[in-house]
């Protein structure tokens, strides 16, 4: 419960909805209570073969009688207490001080009596005259009393479900906007470490238990508690003195939901987490359907996923156990208090006493039918209960999904944008790495990985076209990645136009970084709606140009509907070439001033690469080029500057094609080797 505070401002627009599905659960409280009420009359006539009329008359006389009597008996004690008076008789002495309990004792009683006649009196003049007088008919009577507030009860019910169902749906939304844009605020590398499937079991799974937690706390934990209350105030009425033996019980109630509840949110958490792996393995088997097929692996799959299921299943069934146990436990207590007011009720009710070993426990001698409304009452209280312990486990799995989310809603971005930093003029010097070191993360604080990139110097000047090549893990996308921040160096620094890079507002950095990967990230939708993401205002004379410098515009217009030609999610109905050259074209459109090309030419067959690079070679003039390539084509080398050599996170030389082939043995290497799988990242100024 104190999870659900964090739902407060989500939830604050839709009070009114809540203070109304409150209301709605006092009212079927109180019908609650009312029907169980009924029981008293209905056993009266049905086992005591009395009018209600009858009944009634019979119980104002009663109390009539008894009243006379005991106002007798007071004017006894009265006159005692006088003698007592005139004769000095000590106050503290036992007869005075007996005598003054009886006295105040047959006061009290006399106040029921008086009290009983007012209500039976204004039952006789308000209510009987519209209760038949035969029995039989009186007892339809009741019985369609309480089919129609059993009615009203269920429309009630009904209306208050449809508010909070509507209360939870739109909280739910809020929290999922909030966690996607605080999703997308956050950067590539802690988003990397909590992977698709931890973000996705977030907005789906715990969505949904945290759905599941609302109306359950708007619904029934409204209504069932106030339905315990009515039941509570009809048996305190009734007899508040049996009532409170019952209530003994409380206190042990109280330990008991606390210990449960904390052992079930713990449960609760870790079968949360454990979906979570379930999701990634599911996510990594449908992402790499192909290789899956291709394998003929869907075995492997298989086992994976019946593993992880079976980690899962076992939390699960945690979580079933403890709310399987809590349910006739807490049935168990229920009736346990139901018996501490009912064994002395009967024992009163057999012996016709009002006392037992001199503690009184009623007003008067209770007869049957008082006994039945007081177990109608109390059972009635043990209903909520029941249903109560049935939402608790509901209730913790939804402040375990509430943590979990307003973990990530929580999360601090580790890249930031300075706060009123001036505005970053486009790049037109220099970009420079000075003494800049890097280690990814690990999962866990306790894994510290070796460093990707270590104390790397490298100064660029704006127009030159760096390739940075290398064998494979080398360092060098982990070096490009750190230009438009997806990644902040742990040592040195990293200059624009020397100024530092951390000190330049994100959103002008990024706008001035283009970046095309090998994974082409392309979205669900038409050509036209990809060439254009993140540059709306572009005219289609604009659009169609991009598309010719990537050397798409042919493959465009042999498309069934043209640039309005939808491509599915992904881009998968292109081709790894033709979705490379998209991701280009949409580059090109946002004219950025540092480029960085990651293998962008990967999956483009030699002549469209050969293309391509001669489009790059007037592209990239005006701009600072970053070019990662695993093949070095004399296409590449017409439009290179520099080749920069990295190994093991360093770079070990840099010059012009001709000079590393002679001075460096890595790069002679890697040139030369028969499958010519260069990892370049070429600068070339432009020409
Ligand atoms: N997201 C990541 N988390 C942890 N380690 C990573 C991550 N990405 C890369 N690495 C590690 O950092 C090192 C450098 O990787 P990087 O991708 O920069 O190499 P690369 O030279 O671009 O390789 P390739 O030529 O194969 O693309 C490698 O040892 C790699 O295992």
């Amino acid at each position: 419960m104190d999870s659900f505070p964090r739902l407060w401002p989500y939830l604050r627009p839709y009070r009114q909805r809540l203070c109304l599905s409150f209301v709605l659960g006092i009212v079927i409280a109180a019908l609650w209570g009312a029907n169980l009420t009924v029981a008293f009359p209905i056993i009266k006539v049905l086992l005591e073969h009395k009018s209600l009329h009858e009944y009634v008359n019979e119980t104002i006389e009663t109390a009539e009688q008894e009243e006379t009597q005991l106002l007798a008996s007071k004017n006894e004690m009265d006159r005692n207490l006088a003698a007592f008076d005139a004769a000095a008789v000590d106050k503290h002495s036992a007869e005075y001080v007996e005598t003054l309990r009886k006295s105040a004792r047959i006061q009290r009683d006399i106040a029921t009596r008086q009290n009983t006649m007012y209500q039976f009196g204004w039952l006789k003049m308000s209510v009987m005259p519209w209760v038949p007088v035969d029995e039989f008919e009186a007892f339809c009577g009741l019985l369609a009393l309480l089919i129609g507030a059993t009615a009203l009860k269920g429309v009630l019910m009904y209306w208050q479900d449809v508010e909070i169902g509507r209360v939870s749906e739109a909280t739910v939304m809020g929290v999922r906007k909030e966690l996607l844009r605080r999703v997308l605020d956050l950067d590539y590398q802690s988003l990397s470490l909590e992977g698709p499937s931890g973000l996705m079991s977030r907005f789906t799974y715990d969505a949904e238990q945290l759905s599941s937690g609302i109306t359950t706390l708007g619904g029934r934990m409204i209504r069932e508690p106030l339905k315990c209350l009515a039941c509570m105030f009809v048996a305190l009425y009734f007899n508040w003195r049996l009532t409170l033996l019952s209530l003994i019980f409380i206190p042990l109630l109280g330990l008991f939901l606390s210990r449960l509840g904390s052992m079930l949110k713990r449960a609760s958490r870790r079968m949360m987490e454990s979906m979570s792996q379930i999701y990634k393995v599911l996510e990594e088997t449908v992402d790499g359907l192909k290789v899956v097929i291709g394998f003929h692996n869907a075995e492997h799959h298989r086992k994976l996923f019946d593993q992880q299921y079976a980690v899962y299943f076992k939390k699960a069934m945690k979580v079933v156990r403890i709310d399987g146990a809590a349910r006739p436990l807490l049935e168990l207590l229920g009736i346990a208090a139901m018996f501490m007011a009912l064994v002395p009720g009967a024992y009163l009710v057999m012996r016709g006493k009002t006392d037992i070993w001199g503690v009184q426990l009623t007003s008067h001698v209770m007869d049957g039918a008082e006994l039945g409304l007081l177990y109608a009452v109390l059972a009635g209280l043990l209903d909520p209960c029941r249903k109560l312990s049935s939402v608790f486990p509901r209730l913790k799995r939804s402040t375990a999904a509430i943590d979990r989310i307003f973990a990530m809603i929580d999360q601090q971005s580790l890249i930031t944008s300075p706060a009123d930093a001036e505005p970053m003029p486009r790049h037109h010097e220099s970009i420079e790495f000075r003494d800049v070191s890097f280690r990814y993360l690990g999962k866990d604080q306790k894994t510290q990985r070796s460093l990707a990139l270590e104390h790397v110097d490298l100064k660029v000047r704006f127009g030159e076209v760096v390739a940075i090549v290398g064998p494979n893990g080398c360092g060098k996308s982990t070096l490009v990645n750190l230009l438009p921040r997806f990644y902040d160096p742990d040592g040195g620094d990293i200059f624009i136009d020397e100024r530092p890079m951390k000190d330049l507002p994100l959103e002008d950095l990024r706008r001035q970084v283009g970046v095309v990967m090998q994974d082409t990230v392309l979205f669900d939708g038409s050509v036209l709606d990809n060439i254009r993401y993140g540059s709306d205002s572009v005219s289609r004379a604009q659009l169609e140009e991009a598309a010719r410098r990537a050397h798409v515009l042919p493959i465009i217009q042999s498309l069934p509907n043209g640039f309005e030609t939808l491509i599915g999610g992904k881009g998968k109905e292109l081709s790894g070439g033709q979705r490379q050259r998209i991701a280009l074209a949409r580059m090109i459109l946002r004219d950025p001033a540092i480029l960085v090309l990651d293998e962008a030419t990967s999956a483009a067959d030699a002549e469209s690469e050969a293309l391509i690079h001669l489009a790059l070679k007037e592209f990239v003039k005006g701009r600072t080029t970053f070019l990662i390539s695993h093949t070095i084509s004399q296409s590449l080398l017409d439009f290179v500057t520099r080749i920069v050599v990295m190994e093991k996170g360093q770079i070990v030389a840099s010059g012009s094609h001709e000079q590393l082939l002679e001075t460096c043995p890595i790069y002679h290497r890697l040139y030369h080797s028969p499958s010519r799988q260069l990892g370049i990242t070429a600068v070339k100024k432009a020409a």
